[in-house]
């Protein structure tokens, strides 16, 4: 259960909420959320992973608020880099609907950056409080809870939830077009669409954590599979990865290599698969240049958002189930977020639901439309992989069209 208690100077937002929350449990997006009458000067958002603090604007009575919103702005002549170095210092101040030229932005704090999104229009303020808070209160990180308002903002369908890539803004990243026009620069480059996967061979996608893995999987006629080896300091590292490479072209399958991007590139690797942090780093440039593919993982709006941006050969979403594999910053999206985030992705881009998916639970998840399912554990600790691999497959057959009249 979770609560949203609202000061009776926000009451007014009531109506707005209510539909939301409505269309929300239709989708089931989350724990059911009770809207309270409160006395406090701030909104309480209680979630069963957290409590938070939200007020709009006064932005100098920060102390005990998590965030401090300031969504009214009465001048045009805002300083950018003044803002940006006031969200850099006090982490909990968080900018929404910031005039810039020929737009809005949003912006926020995340680990030690200031991220940020930009609009064209506007839209309502009070749909987009409305949102914000309830997509808090369904315990969406701020980032994605940010997203989701401002789509929601511009909606003329009250309490509809946004679903379609239309709805969404663009993030500010290194590919997006308006840098210039709204005097933000970015230390990386832009970089052009990355080559394709094929699709066919992208179904079931093992990710693995050995050269060894690689081999048997291959020989069991596996198309797609992950090396996936987290000490960068493992013995033999660059001898696994180049053979891991040789053997996907002798198979002519996909053989994407987790991390190590300049390996990968130096090998002639099929693809590489990157997480949010190694974007910052890595050279999207080189990578696409040498015409390797590229898989993004996404937890989120935001990060499907800025994905989408670089168009990769596929966006890998996660992790959708509880996983002992690896320990995940995030919540589980479960199957009902991932369908939606398969709805915003649409036909554009491949994608990879990954995260705590086994047998039992294939058929749900091929259910929302992903084109992929990746999995570690329901094949390398499976007595007979062989059979895992032919039982999964099984599963990801092609899906009926479904007639929704
Ligand atoms: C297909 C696929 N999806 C997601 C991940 C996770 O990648 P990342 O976020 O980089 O985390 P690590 O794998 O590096 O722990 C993946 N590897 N493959
Ligand atoms: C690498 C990774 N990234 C997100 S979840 C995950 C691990 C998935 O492992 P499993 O299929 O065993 O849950």
């Amino acid at each position: 259960m979770s609560t949203l208690s609202l000061p009776k100077v926000l009451s007014s937002l009531v109506m707005h909420i209510e539909p939301l929350l409505a269309s929300a449990a239709e989708y089931q997006l989350g724990e059911q959320v009770t809207l309270m009458p409160s006395s406090l000067e701030w909104i309480e958002v209680s979630t069963p992973s957290c409590v938070k603090r939200v007020r709009f604007e006064q932005v100098c009575s920060t102390q005990l608020i998590d965030y401090v919103l300031q969504d009214q702005w009465v001048s045009s002549e805002v300083d950018l880099s003044l803002i940006k170095a006031q969200i850099l210092k006090r982490s909990n101040v968080v900018v929404c609907g910031l005039p810039v030229n020929g737009g809005y932005l949003d912006l926020w704090h995340h680990d030690g950056e200031v991220r940020g999104c930009f609009s064209a229009d506007l839209g309502n303020t009070t749909q987009h409080r409305s949102m914000l808070l309830v997509a808090l209160a369904l315990d969406y990180p701020l980032e994605d809870a940010l997203v989701l308002a401002r789509a929601y903002a511009q909606s003329t369908q009250m309490g509809m939830w946004p679903t379609e890539r239309d709805a969404f803004l663009d993030i500010v990243c290194a590919n997006f077009s308006k840098l210039s026009d709204i005097g933000w620069q970015f230390e990386c480059q832009s970089v052009e669409a990355f080559a394709p996967v094929d699709s066919e061979k992208l179904t079931l996608y093992p990710v693995v954590d050995s050269v060894q893995w690689v081999k048997q999987l291959l020989e069991l006629d596996v198309k797609t599979t992950q090396l996936r080896i987290k000490d960068p300091n493992a013995q033999g590292l660059e001898q696994d990865v180049a053979h891991a490479i040789a053997l996907g072209l002798q198979a002519n399958a996909q053989v994407f290599i987790n991390d190590y991007w300049q390996l990968a590139i130096e090998h002639g690797a099929f693809g590489v698969h990157l997480g949010q942090e190694d974007l910052a780093v890595a050279d999207l440039n080189a990578i696409q240049q040498a015409n390797l593919r590229l898989g993004i993982s996404t937890h989120g709006y935001y990060e499907i958002l800025r994905a989408m941006a670089f168009n990769p050969s596929y966006i890998a979403l996660g992790h959708i189930y509880p996983t002992t594999t690896k320990q995940m910053p995030s919540l589980p999206q479960g199957v009902h977020r991932l369908k939606l985030y398969q709805q915003l992705i649409g036909n554009t881009f491949p994608t990879v639901a990954i995260g705590g998916v086994d047998l039992s639970r294939v058929p749900v998840v091929w259910d929302t439309g992903v084109s992929s399912v990746a999995v570690v554990r329901a094949i390398t600790q499976s007595n007979e992989p062989a059979i895992a691999i032919e039982q999964l497959n099984q599963c990801l057959v092609e899906r009926e069209v479904k007639d929704d009249n």
